[in-house]
């Protein structure tokens, strides 16, 4: 409940010691702790992923990118092996003939913003060369090649999937052109190789990946611009999310797939209608208590099954409550309570005017200074609200560490202004929005939650 204004908190100072905290994280002592953002990149043979990734190398030409590419990782044959090779007849093009154990270790050094030395591969001669080449840390690891969606260790790394999608004879005539001009292959050994294994594999392997993928770029004889336009701002948008993450280690962003992207999409829709976005908003606030609860202490347990075996696993934590921000925090009571049978539930209500802040109405459990609290508020803008219920909690005794604020959706102004005022307190949101506007709204948001909830 607010007219939204601003109070006391200096937002820019706040955004300057960030952005100070982000440069000595990228300082070379630093370095070696610093995580890049992965982007995996696959598709067929030939279809253009190199370009796409050039393309986007250029487009983030202020960032430090580097490119790692499946095909270094090329095993190196037995003599078995290197006589199909000779012969036309071995599957380059199967998961197998690489180097997999090799590939994840540079690509977790990488991630963990360490230099590697990668493999050089000569397709001439089948082989692996002596030297390898150096590769330091950077901001952002693109890994390039036709397997990369198909196989789940690589997948599992990446912080954004794309998939090339270029048609099936643009690929086989590149194909051929490539190989006869800078592989030292003839036309009839590239189609009868393509015909063999090539082909197969993509059946088998590539195109059935294309489902793992975020992104699929129509890729054909022309250039897709708007899809590299489109891609390259999505990641210089989650690269600034990226860099939330690594600056405030009390900052939990939940996984993102298909279903939480779909129902935000409602969400945000303000063609939606109040039916679908209250249950869609509760959807989305039952997984956010469950990756809320996910954070609280346990203890072992071991109990007998009806077979009567043992199974040692944990017991919930006792001792937590809800506190709700009037009046959109309500709305996350019923998840809360679906999950914890019987928690008690506590309200504090934030209220502004002009640029004096009141609390005018608080009523929490009157043991609340011993236990572990969840503060429920769906939308975290300037962080004003936020702020003012921590402190609230603070100021009956909670311990700041036993506080875990649950969002569905928060904007930087106000991770900024929580995680650093109270490093102790655990923000746990299912998305990162771009900015908050001049009436202090979220951006893109989902307009005011209170009235969309409640209409
Ligand atoms: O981070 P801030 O800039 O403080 O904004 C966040 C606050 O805004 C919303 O409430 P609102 O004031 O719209 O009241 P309502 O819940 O009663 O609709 C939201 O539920 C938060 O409490
Ligand atoms: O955009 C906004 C900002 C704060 N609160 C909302 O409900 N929406």
């Amino acid at each position: 409940m607010r007219d939204r204004s601003h109070g006391g908190f200096d937002e820019e100072a706040a955004v300057d010691a960030a952005e100070r905290e982000l440069r000595r994280q990228q300082s070379p002592q630093f370095r070696q702790n610093r995580h890049p953002f992965l982007i995996g990149v696959a598709g067929g043979t030939a279809s253009g992923k190199t370009t796409v990734c050039d393309r986007i190398m250029q487009r983030l030409h202020d960032q430090c990118v580097v490119m790692l590419s499946q095909d270094s990782f090329y095993r190196t044959l037995t003599p078995d092996e290197m006589a199909l090779a000779k012969a036309n007849n071995y599957n380059f093009d199967h998961p197998d003939a690489l180097d997999r154990k090799g590939m994840m270790e540079c690509l977790q050094k990488l991630k963990e913003g360490r230099s590697v030395e990668v493999p050089v591969y000569d397709f001439a001669l089948h082989a692996r060369v002596e030297e390898t080449q150096r590769m330091d840390p950077a901001d952002v690891v693109i890994v390039e090649g036709i397997l990369v969606l198909a196989m789940e260790e690589v997948r599992d790394q990446l912080n954004m999937k794309i998939y090339v999608d270029t048609d099936d004879d643009v690929r086989l005539a590149r194909r051929i052109q490539r190989d006869v001009a800078s592989r030292g292959r003839d036309v009839a050994s590239v189609i009868e190789q393509y015909t063999k294994f090539v082909k197969p594999a993509f059946d088998t392997f590539i195109g059935p990946s294309r489902r793992h993928a975020d992104i699929i770029v129509p890729w054909q004889s022309s250039e897709n611009v708007v899809a590299i336009d489109l891609i390259t701002e999505h990641i210089r948008l989650k690269l600034r999310q990226h860099d939330l993450i690594r600056i405030y280690s009390n900052l939990e962003v939940m996984p993102s797939n298909f279903q939480m992207r779909g129902m935000h999409t409602i969400l945000r829709d303000r063609e939606t209608s109040p039916n679908d976005f209250v249950f869609y908003a509760d959807r989305i606030n039952r997984l956010l208590v469950e990756a809320g609860l996910g954070h609280l202490p346990f203890r072992e347990k071991t109990v007998m099954t009806p077979t009567g075996h043992k199974y040692t696993g944990v017991e919930f934590a006792r001792g937590l409550c809800g506190v709700s921000v009037i009046r959109s925090g309500e709305a996350m009571e019923a998840a809360l309570r679906e999950c914890c049978q019987g928690i008690k539930i506590g309200k504090i209500l934030v209220h502004r005017h002009g640029k004096a802040e009141d609390i005018v109405y608080e009523k929490l459990p009157a043991d609340i200074s011993r236990r572990y609290v969840l503060l429920l508020d769906p939308v975290l803008g300037t962080g004003n609200t936020a702020c003012k219920a921590i402190q609230v909690l603070l100021d009956k005794g909670v311990q700041e560490n036993k506080i875990l604020f649950l969002c569905i959706i928060a904007a930087p102004p106000g991770i900024h202004r929580v995680c650093q005022t109270y490093p102790g307190v655990k923000v746990i949101t299912s998305e990162i929005d771009t900015a908050v506007d001049e009436n202090w709204c979220v951006v893109p948001g989902v307009g005011e939650f209170g009235d969309r909830y409640y209409c």
